[in-house]
């Protein structure tokens, strides 16, 4: 049977790279930031125009009603964040805001598209780099159509690891993520790092830079697309528990095999988050 998602894969790369191409492009003007769930959680007009070119150009390509759409945006002004099994885009216009805001050149644009809760392909565009990471279920992961791997390192003391820091200022969270990354540097592991966008994150473990990358408090359109480039590049994906990888959790560790997740899950202090589908409570 022919792939009955190729085409949306196809044309998700190109949007992407279109995408890319006005974040760039809007890089070089002046930007005015904006908050929006606490001070450090930044937004811009750029998120919101990238998040409106992307779906525009979704809805035009494939109807209005067929499919639906999970936007970083659009949920920030109170659309519903629910995995349905209706065909499904979740995207990220600009992954690693505060990289752009400051001109730290790692930024990307995510999109996922998940069918029956499961995802079916993912594409970042890492577009200050210009790379276009990419990966369809059972067909592999692919970082500017050459195919990508996950490292094959099975001792934590020859890996590095990526963590951030998210946006949960804490003092309490700040304790934990702070204790979690003291004791996997001090395994020893070779390094901590981190790109400050959790996409390319994602696609630095699928291409084999480094070997894992937890984070607890991302969100479902940080981590969908880089979750089926990580699998296809032969990476997997748990909870920070141990248990079951599920995307709208706001936790997750992506590694290159169960020996380095297993280490890295021993040394997390989880903390509490609040489910990306959680109903929302008004105040
Ligand atoms: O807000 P945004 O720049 O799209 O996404 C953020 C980035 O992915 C960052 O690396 C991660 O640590 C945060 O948890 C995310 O919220
Ligand atoms: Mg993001």
């Amino acid at each position: 049977m022919a792939d009955q998602w190729q085409e949306a894969y196809d044309f998700a790369v190109q949007v992407a790279r279109a995408a890319g191409a006005v974040i760039r492009k809007a890089g070089e003007e002046e930007i005015k930031v904006q908050t929006k769930s606490c001070t450090v959680d930044l937004v811009t007009k750029t998120d919101e125009r990238v998040e409106k070119i992307i779906i525009g150009s979704l809805k035009e390509q494939f109807g209005e009603g067929t499919h639906s759409f999970i936007g970083e945006e659009s949920v920030s002004k109170g659309q519903p964040c629910i995995l349905t099994d209706k065909p499904t885009w979740i995207i990220d216009p600009v992954d690693g805001t505060t990289n752009f805001v400051h001109g730290f050149p790692f930024v990307a644009v995510s999109i996922a598209f998940a069918v029956n809760k499961e995802i079916e392909f993912g594409v970042v565009y890492s577009c200050m780099e210009d790379k276009m990471y990419k990966a369809r279920k059972g067909q592999g992961a692919f970082c500017d159509d050459e195919p990508i791997q996950v490292s094959d390192v099975k001792d934590i003391h020859k890996s590095i690891i990526i963590c951030e820091h998210g946006t949960d200022r804490s003092p309490e969270t700040v304790q934990k993520i702070f204790s979690t990354q003291k004791k996997i540097l001090c395994i020893p592991v070779h390094g901590l790092r981190g790109s400050g966008t959790a996409a390319t994150n994602m696609c630095l473990v699928a291409c084999g830079a480094v070997e894992a990358f937890f984070e607890i408090g991302i969100h479902c359109w940080d981590i969908a697309a880089g979750a089926v480039i990580v699998r296809e590049a032969g990476g997997l994906l748990l909870d920070v528990d141990g248990g079951p990888f599920d995307v709208m959790s706001r936790r997750m560790v992506s590694g290159n095999n169960m020996v380095i997740v297993n280490r890295i899950i021993k040394e997390i202090e989880i903390f509490d988050t609040v489910r990306d589908d959680a109903p929302i409570v008004k105040k």
